[in-house]
């Protein structure tokens, strides 16, 4: 296995993967931003670290090469020490911070880091008032004092980027390229400078092709998207991805140059609330012929599919009408697929291990899956239908919304 991407299913071994161990952008969130910055409650720090150590040494016992999304954003930035400069100047455009004074202090406080470690690590942290140095020139504007008098009780000049940790979403390996998504929250889209620039910059990366660019229009998020097969990719129309956005990306996958591989593109229509919030919320495969689902989309769900038209670039759509079950075992050319409910019978369980991520699998082989051990019920049903369950602790990580698929982003599967 060299560098780069190579990610044909959503099943086949698992040989590369991305996380983000989350670090001290989670002691920057406090009661008044948890709404804005997409999080429930606060998790513990120490105990969230802890639990995502057991999920990334699970994988390395399982044979998987584990990278850290920091520690590629820094290789790249030490590859390319001209591009920190820049970095450093799209991070402060998209931090918000208006006053030159402060926007000054904040550029020397990131020049000040020895490493290209610690300004990722500040980057996705934020910054607090009382961490810069306070000149009279900071001072300068309307801008700057109003950005400042919070800062006089040590609050936050710029915001964490607190779900960094859900590496699925901000950009999406599919095939050997990479969609760099643009984020539907304010919060998540300075998430895209890690991806752009680590794609730009990175000697194992750089050089991917690109499917979708963080700079459109419409937003995408990774959790959306799931790759079924070579030639079938999945897309959520959520929340969170705009179907203008899906019609972009489906025409360059079926009509790139180098080819993509992409014939088929299914465009799942979601509620658009938050319980729905990706597509990988409400299913994702466990096995060649099994997936875990939302019991509460079965039944509701309309699906479009989208292949080459009769000229080039031209995308056709037809609605499909079968059950979600005849749907995918056509997407995946097999006879039939069967669908696990998260919470099976039991409508309460079902709503609170949902909420929970309880059918947000990440398989490391076909019917090898990691799941949050707090889903009790539905592990149980998983467990008696034959997959293989590595159970990730997850009493603070699940507090982010996300479960073991939303944390990890897939470099490298072997081909089933
Ligand atoms: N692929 C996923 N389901 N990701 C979950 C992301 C959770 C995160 N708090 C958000 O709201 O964006």
């Amino acid at each position: 296995m060299a560098g780069g991407l190579h990610v044909h299913s959503e099943i086949g071994e698992l040989r590369r993967v991305m996380l983000h161990r989350p670090a001290g952008e989670l002691l920057n969130l406090s009661p008044d931003t948890l709404g804005p910055l997409l999080f429930d409650d606060i998790p513990f720090l120490r105990v969230a670290q802890e639990e995502h150590d057991a999920f990334a040494g699970m994988l390395r016992q399982e044979g998987v090469e584990v990278v850290y999304l920091e520690d590629l954003v820094a290789e790249a930035l030490d590859a390319h020490p001209e591009a920190r400069r820049a970095f450093c100047e799209r991070w402060l455009d998209e931090s918000g911070v208006d006053g030159a004074g402060v926007r000054s202090a904040v550029s020397e406080l990131l020049d000040s880091l020895p490493t290209s470690r610690a300004l990722v690590d500040k980057c996705v942290e934020g910054v607090r008032a009382d961490e810069l140095d306070l000149t009279p020139s900071t001072h300068a504007s309307l801008a700057d004092l109003m950005a400042l008098s919070a800062g006089r009780m040590g609050e936050l000049v710029i915001d964490p980027i607190p779900n960094v940790y859900f590496t699925r979403d901000t950009f999406s390996v599919i095939g050997q390229g990479v969609s760099h998504n643009r984020m539907w929250s304010a919060t998540r889209r300075r998430e895209s400078i890690f991806g752009d620039f680590l794609f730009a910059y990175h000697p194992d990366y750089a050089g991917t092709p690109s499917w979708y660019s963080s700079d459109q229009p419409y937003h995408i998020e990774g959790g959306d998207i799931l790759v079924l097969s070579a030639e079938c990719v999945g897309i959520g129309i959520s929340e969170r991805t705009q179907a203008a956005g899906i019609d972009a990306l489906a025409k360059r996958l079926l009509w790139a140059e180098p080819d993509s591989g992409v014939r088929r593109v299914l465009a799942f229509s979601l509620p658009h609330k938050r319980s729905f919030m990706h597509l990988d919320t409400v299913f994702t495969q466990a096995d060649v012929d099994i997936f875990t689902v939302h019991p509460a989309i079965l039944g509701m769900l309309t699906v479009f599919e989208l292949t080459r038209g009769a000229r080039v670039g031209e995308v056709s759509i037809r609605q499909l009408d079968q059950t979600l079950d005849a749907i995918l075992a056509r997407a995946l050319g097999l006879d039939g697929v069967r669908l696990i409910k998260c919470g099976g019978d039991d409508a309460i369980a079902a709503a609170r291990e949902q909420w929970n991520d309880g059918s947000n699998t990440l398989a490391v082989r076909p019917g090898t899956v990691m799941v949050y051990q707090r889903n009790v019920v539905t592990n149980d049903i998983l467990c008696r239908e034959g997959l293989n369950l590595l159970e990730v602790p997850s009493a603070e990580l699940s507090r982010g919304r996300g479960g073991p698929h939303c944390m990890s982003m897939a470099f490298w599967r072997e081909d089933l």
